[in-house]
């Protein structure tokens, strides 16, 4: 008796198990549902909506505010379900009711939401815009192809040609990218200007190489107003673009040289590249840098990827997502501190500080 009912036991538990097994395939088949609804309530502007309100927002409300068909109504509130499980919007219980008598919910903005905002100047939805649109996407359906031949990213599997490439002949898309990377601008220089302003103390000069479109070189030359700031980046990206009193746009290429200055800023540029790139940017940027002592500097804005688990889950997640991102687009990866410790050695530098202050990411400052 006792042992038919272990028998039972044990059956029940290795059901259990292989339903939940089966859900977490499920959800991980599923993953791109979080972000792909995410992409269509941006496209509709459902954040925004919301926000214009002024108030919690009821369901038919936002519904007659929306550029939907009638026909799609029904189907707003299954798209609202799901943002709102995911975190981007939270729901009111009012006591309001609809024409029919019926509950009414209303919706509120969360802090992810918020950072969806058009005219946040946080928003992070031109990120959103890039890295799925159809460009970004399609290498991810090569990855296995690229794993079996000798092209240098997955990126260049699905289009031919890196991505830096793609960016010089799609003006498009160069604008996507540019736009998409100025939107992190913002947050980094205010908890730069917040957390680790002395790393500017006492510069005179400062070179962003691979600036972008200058976003953050901008903030920096405005709350240093003594300090001359350079965007360096390649000809198609800083044409046509203005500077001010302190700070001007230069083009060119890293691996070739780098205009000189007491301290080069490096942000999201070394993890698009291989160890040895790293290493040969590393040594223009040593060879550029005019001042001596504690002015002179390399500034690298990138993630150190945690070892053991200090770090929560969710971040762990992005870490890892970021170190995949560079592997299919660029020849990059995210490094943990030995990695990094390793490629600053190589290029001639003494010693390097790690200041972790930016979230999933952290300033290292080195010094030749
Ligand atoms: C990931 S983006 C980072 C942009 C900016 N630093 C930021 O954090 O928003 C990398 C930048 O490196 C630039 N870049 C790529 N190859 C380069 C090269 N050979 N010389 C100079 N810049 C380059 C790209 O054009 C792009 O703007």
């Amino acid at each position: 008796m006792e042992s038919s009912q272990s028998g039972e036991h044990d059956a029940n538990n290795n059901i259990n198990t292989l339903l939940r097994a089966q859900t977490h395939v499920w959800n991980h088949i599923f993953s791109f549902i979080n972000s792909m609804s995410l992409k269509c309530a941006v496209d509709l502007g459902i954040p925004d909506v919301i926000h214009d309100y002024g108030k919690p927002m009821p369901l038919s409300q936002l519904i007659a505010s929306l550029p939907i068909h009638p026909s799609k109504t029904s189907c707003i509130p299954r798209l609202m379900r799901i943002l709102t499980h995911s975190g981007f919007f939270s729901q009111q219980h009012n006591n309001i009711v609809t024409e029919n008598n019926e509950p009414e919910v209303e919706y509120v903005l969360t802090d992810a939401s918020l950072l969806l905002l058009k005219d946040n100047s946080l928003s992070m939805t031109p990120f959103l815009n890039a890295m799925l649109d159809p460009v970004f996407t399609k290498p991810w359906h090569q990855l296995s192809t690229w794993f079996k031949n000798s092209d240098l990213t997955s990126f260049e599997t699905a289009h031919g040609m890196m991505v830096w490439d793609y960016a010089c002949h799609d003006p498009k898309l160069n604008h996507l990218f540019n736009d998409a990377m100025a939107t992190d601008a913002g947050l980094v220089t205010a908890v730069l200007m917040e957390k680790c302003k002395e790393v500017f103390d006492g510069l005179e000069s400062l070179v962003d190489v691979g600036g972008g479109t200058g976003a953050v070189a901008k903030a920096i030359a405005s709350s240093f107003p003594q300090l001359e700031c350079i965007v360096f980046d390649q000809p198609h990206v800083v044409a046509g673009l203005q500077g001010s009193d302190n700070l001007k746009y230069v083009g060119g290429n890293m691996f070739e040289a780098v205009p000189p200055a007491n301290a080069i800023l490096l942000k999201w540029v070394l993890h698009d590249w291989n160890d040895e790139e790293c290493v040969n940017i590393l040594k223009k940027c040593k060879e550029a840098i005019t001042s001596k002592g504690k002015q002179g500097k390399v500034i690298i804005i990138d993630m150190v990827i945690s070892e053991n688990e200090k770090r929560d889950r969710e971040s762990v997640e992005t870490q890892l997502f970021f170190d995949m991102q560079m592997m299919v687009m660029a020849t990059g990866k995210e490094r943990n501190e030995k990695e990094w410790a390793k490629l600053i050695f190589f290029a001639g530098f003494n010693n390097y500080k790690i200041y972790p202050f930016l979230g999933v990411r952290s300033l290292i400052e080195i010094h030749p």
